[in-house]
């Protein structure tokens, strides 16, 4: 699957973006960033920090975005992470051919995002993705490459279980910020909820001007915990604006996704963001994705609606949200809208 090349030649056709698609990398906004929270009052054996409540709530509210500091999770696990997926990326890509699949309806598979523009053709986005399940760990281990097994195996196996119990914990935050019960949102998920991991490997680019990393999306999962390496490149779209995301030391990048926007009955927001390329150097990013059980029955909470607030979304079952998904690859843009409620003739 040799689908790069190197930063020096020039930008092969299949990832290059019709005009209306292409970053514009001269408009980003500079002035504007997502808030960064200090979670240093919010461990399990910490009281509850109120401030810290409302600041997640205000940042759910405005950006759907935010980056977290003193979390708790040691260093030392993201690090190995990190070290891990480099070490995947950085194989002969002979090595991690067999993993490549354009079928998702496969559990563990190495692929690549492409936008379908007019006439049905497909642009390849400058990145290759690695996705598989939290757990059971038998699930993909036999599927890893054999030199890296050992240790992908031992970094991914810790940060799983960090990553869990700081999920949850957001998730508890965010529960309280919506003035629900603590375990609301994560009693939502439901048993052995669709928890996901997925590595993107963003090589240098000839010509980031005419490509994208990532193509704009949303999350469709309830909450993603990202860790990105020191290359910047993620940006968030507040108000038509794309703004960047920096780097920050020992941080997480938070975003909430399509289940919290409809379960919170659209007051907290699941927004658009998209990864540019740069001709340096190369990106790596591990995100985490929390989403419900797909037998699971989601919509907007009921204590969210009231006459002012009434329903946006319909109910339907997570399977069904993923089907739509699935239907939308390639476009993905109008994934919630697919289950709102018209209130048109009120
Ligand atoms: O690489 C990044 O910074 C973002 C990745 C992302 O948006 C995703 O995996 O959904
Ligand atoms: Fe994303």
């Amino acid at each position: 699957m040799k689908s790069f090349q190197l930063a020096n030649e020039s930008c092969p056709n299949k990832f290059i973006l019709p005009e209306s698609k292409r970053p514009n990398l001269s408009e980003v906004e500079s002035l504007d960033s997502i808030p960064i929270i200090d979670l240093s009052y919010c461990h399990d054996s910490s009281p509850l920090s109120l401030e810290v409540v409302h600041k997640i709530s205000k940042a759910c509210e405005e950006f759907g975005f935010f980056q977290i500091v003193n979390h708790g999770v040691p260093q030392q696990v993201c690090y190995k992470m990190m070290k891990a997926i480099t070490d995947f990326y950085e194989l002969p890509s002979e090595e991690r051919e067999s993993l490549y699949s354009t079928d998702h309806t496969k559990s563990v598979r190495l692929f690549n995002y492409y936008l379908k523009v007019e006439g049905g053709e497909k642009v390849k986005c400058w990145s290759e993705c690695f996705a598989h399940p939290w757990y059971p760990n038998d699930d993909f281990i036999s599927f890893l490459p054999e030199q890296i097994r050992t240790q992908y195996m031992e970094a991914f196996s810790e940060y799983a279980k960090e990553i869990g119990s700081l999920g949850s914990r957001l998730l508890g935050l965010i529960s309280i910020g919506l003035g629900l019960e603590e375990d609301c949102l994560l009693k939502k998920l439901g048993e052995q909820p669709r928890q996901r991991a997925q590595s993107n490997f963003y090589p240098p680019c000839p010509d980031p001007e005419l490509t994208m990393g990532l193509t704009e999306h949303t999350d469709l999962n309830a909450l993603t915990v990202l860790l990105q390496s020191q290359v910047s490149g993620l940006q968030v779209n507040k108000n038509g604006k794309w703004i960047s995301v920096p780097f920050i030391p020992n941080a997480f990048v938070i975003n909430l996704a399509d289940q919290i926007q409809v379960l919170s009955n659209g007051r907290y927001k699941s927004v658009f963001h998209r990864v540019v390329t740069n001709n340096l150097n190369q990106r790596l990013s591990m995100a985490m994705f929390f989403g419900p059980n797909p037998n699971m029955i989601i919509g907007p909470i009921q204590e969210l609606i009231d006459e002012e607030h009434p329903p946006k979304y319909r109910k339907y079952c997570f399977s069904e949200f993923l089907k739509e998904f699935f239907n939308q690859e390639g476009t993905r843009t109008m994934l919630k809208e697919a289950f709102e409620i018209s209130h048109d003739n009120k």
